[in-house]
């Protein structure tokens, strides 16, 4: 998988900060809408940003490991909640369309036969991926399969005039995958990295550590920050889910194409992770919506050294937080364009 993106051009960074710094308010009083505004003007190298087309893509697959007890629910929960978004009733079924986001469900990887649905992209690897206590949960070839197939789908979207994208996931046993990745690509050690997902007790959680360290173990790469891309994709071969994978690739396709990526929470993050270990520039197109109450999402955002939108205290995935924050990032693009400068409204700059 051959990916090349690059930092936008920061010639215009002057030329925006002077826009925003014309507008109708104290310096700065914008705050974190005015870093925003900024990011999505050098994003598409212009005064006048339009994120047009927002969607959302939300991503299933099962896991292997699930099977094991490092989730609160059973499997067929993964597949049951893909007929749910189909059917519209999901809470990011429900807050995409209160903040007018579009929404694709992409079968990655479920362990369930959907055969052909309305609405449902089937892009799927395989019925799940094997455990990675026994065995690497894919084969390379799976890997690159689901790399691909997530930057097809980014390309056909940008193709669309889609300029903003949000990334989502659902499969029971994912933030234990997440947990692997996060411990790996950051060297954070991987009880910290552990929580408790959709909601297991204490002994479950006891078991869930136990179980993970199990997993590193058998599998013996190296933990660290600085492994680089190779070493990221050996990482995602030995833990990932297809969701994870296909995750990945489409938000490398989309930044290289040139889009805004809305990155939500824990396992998107996971996501987030080996993207940027393949391709570090790719922090500059996203945006970092929400902090998970999932611990490991901590470990994430400061390796990205990234401070996300909102801190709501959600634990769900499937994008919610991405959906929730996007229109604090339509809003900033809204006030570089339509907000009078004090020339325009005639009002006194400071004395
Ligand atoms: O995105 C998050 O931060 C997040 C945190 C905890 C749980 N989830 C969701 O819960 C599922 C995974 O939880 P678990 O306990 O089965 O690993 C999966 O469908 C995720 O969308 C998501
Ligand atoms: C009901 C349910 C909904 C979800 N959405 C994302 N992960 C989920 C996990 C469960 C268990």
């Amino acid at each position: 998988m051959n990916f090349a993106i690059a930092s936008p051009d920061i010639a215009l960074t002057a030329e925006l900060q002077r826009k925003i710094d014309n507008k109708t308010k104290p310096l700065g009083a914008l705050g974190e809408l005015e870093r925003l505004a900024l990011k999505v003007g050098l994003v598409q190298q212009t005064l006048s940003p339009r994120l047009d087309q927002p969607q959302m893509i939300v991503f299933a697959g099962d896991h292997g490991a699930a099977r094991a007890g490092v989730s609160a629910f059973p499997q067929d929960v993964t597949w049951q909640m893909v007929e749910n978004f189909l059917a519209g009733g999901a809470a990011i079924n429900v807050f995409a369309r209160a903040n007018g986001l579009g929404l694709s469900v992409v079968d990655a990887g479920v362990a369930h036969d959907f055969g052909p649905r309305d609405g449902l992209i089937d892009a799927k690897v395989a019925p799940g991926t094997r455990n990675y206590l026994d065995e690497p949960a894919m084969t390379a070839a799976e890997r690159d399969s689901a790399l691909a197939r997530g930057a097809a789908l980014a390309r056909e979207l940008a193709a669309a005039g889609c300029k903003v994208v949000g990334f989502g996931e659902m499969g029971i046993g994912n933030t234990a995958a997440a947990s692997l990745l996060t411990h790996h690509l950051t060297g954070t050690p991987l009880a910290d990295c552990i929580g408790r997902g959709t909601g297991l007790d204490d002994p479950g959680l006891a078991r869930k550590r136990e179980l993970l360290a199990r997993a590193a173990a058998r599998a013996g790469l190296p933990a660290t920050a600085t492994g680089g891309g190779e070493h990221a994709l050996a990482v995602l071969a030995e833990f990932g889910g297809f969701e994870i994978a296909m995750m990945a690739g489409a938000m490398l396709g989309a930044a290289e194409a040139g889009l805004v990526l809305l990155v939500d929470g824990f396992i998107v993050g996971s996501a987030f992770l080996v993207a940027a270990r393949l391709q570090p520039a790719i922090v500059d197109y996203a945006v970092f919506c929400h902090r998970s109450a999932e611990p490991g999402h901590q470990a994430q955002l400061a390796a990205l050294g990234a401070t996300p939108l909102i801190d709501l205290g959600l634990r769900l995935g499937e994008g919610t937080g991405a959906a929730l924050a996007w229109p604090l990032l339509r809003a900033a693009v809204a006030f570089l364009d339509e907000m009078a400068s004090f020339e325009s409204a005639g009002v006194s700059e400071k004395a």
